[in-house]
C-alpha cells in the first residue's frame, strides 16, 4: 500500500497493494496496522454506501457536533471526489482537493475529521462504501453549495448535477460554520 497527499495535505490518496491472477483480484480494502504505519489511525465506527446515476452529485456535507473522518472508494463506475477543509485554524481552510476514484483504479481516499465531503458520477451509475469515524448525526449535519463561487471547485460536469432539495439549498461557503 502506498499513500500520497492531495493538494490538501492532510486527505491523502491510498494506494492499496492489487493482487491479480487468472480469477479477478484481491486486496485489503482496510487494515489497521498498515494504515496505521502510513499515519492514518483512524477507528471507524459506521460504513455507508451508496448508488448513484450519472451526474449525480451528492455534497458538500459535514457534521458540525460529531465531525466525520471518512474513507472513501467507488466499487462501481466512477466519481470525482471533492474534501473541503474546514479547520478555522488550517493553511488551507476553506480550501478544496478532489480525486477520481473509480472500479477500476481502486484508489481510496482519506478525508480526516474537519472535511466536507462531496462527489461527482462520472459513469452510468456508481457505488460509493466509505467508512465513517462517528456515528451519523443529522441535527448538525450541514451543507455547503456544490457550486459556491468562492469555492471554485472544478467539477468535471457536463450540464447540472442531479441534486437532493438539501444539497440545491446549500450553503454559501462563507456562511457554513467552522468545524472547531
Ligand atoms: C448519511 C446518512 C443518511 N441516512 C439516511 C437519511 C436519508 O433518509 C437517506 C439519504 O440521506 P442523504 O440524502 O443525506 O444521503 P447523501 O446525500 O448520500 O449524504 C451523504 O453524502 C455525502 C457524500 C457524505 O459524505 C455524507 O456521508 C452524507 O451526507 O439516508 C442514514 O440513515 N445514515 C447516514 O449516515
Amino acid at each position: 500500500m502506498q499513500v500520497t497527499t492531495t493538494r490538501i495535505t492532510d486527505v491523502k490518496l491510498i494506494h492499496p497493494r492489487i493482487f491479480e491472477d487468472s480469477r479477478g483480484f484481491f486486496m485489503e480494502s482496510w487494515n489497521a496496522r498498515a494504515m496505521a504505519e502510513a499515519g492514518i489511525a483512524a477507528t471507524f465506527v459506521q460504513d455507508n454506501h451508496s448508488l448513484s446515476i450519472m451526474g449525480t452529485l451528492r455534497g458538500l456535507h459535514y457534521q458540525l457536533d460529531k465531525p466525520q473522518g471518512k474513507l472513501v472508494r467507488c466499487t462501481a463506475g466512477s466519481v470525482f471526489d471533492v474534501a473541503v477543509d474546514l479547520r478555522p485554524e488550517s493553511s488551507t481552510y476553506r480550501q478544496w482537493a478532489g480525486e477520481t476514484l473509480s472500479s477500476d483504479n481502486k484508489l481510496q481516499l482519506w478525508i480526516p475529521p474537519g472535511f466536507a465531503h462531496g462527489f461527482l458520477v462520472l459513469s452510468d451509475e456508481a457505488e460509493v462504501q466509505y467508512k465513517c469515524t462517528e456515528y451519523y448525526s443529522p441535527t448538525s449535519e450541514q451543507c455547503i453549495h456544490w457550486a459556491d463561487p468562492s469555492l471554485a471547485i472544478d467539477w468535471p460536469l457536463v450540464g447540472e448535477p442531479l441534486l437532493s432539495e438539501k444539497d440545491a439549498e446549500g450553503l454559501a461557503l462563507a456562511d457554513a460554520p467552522p468545524i472547531e
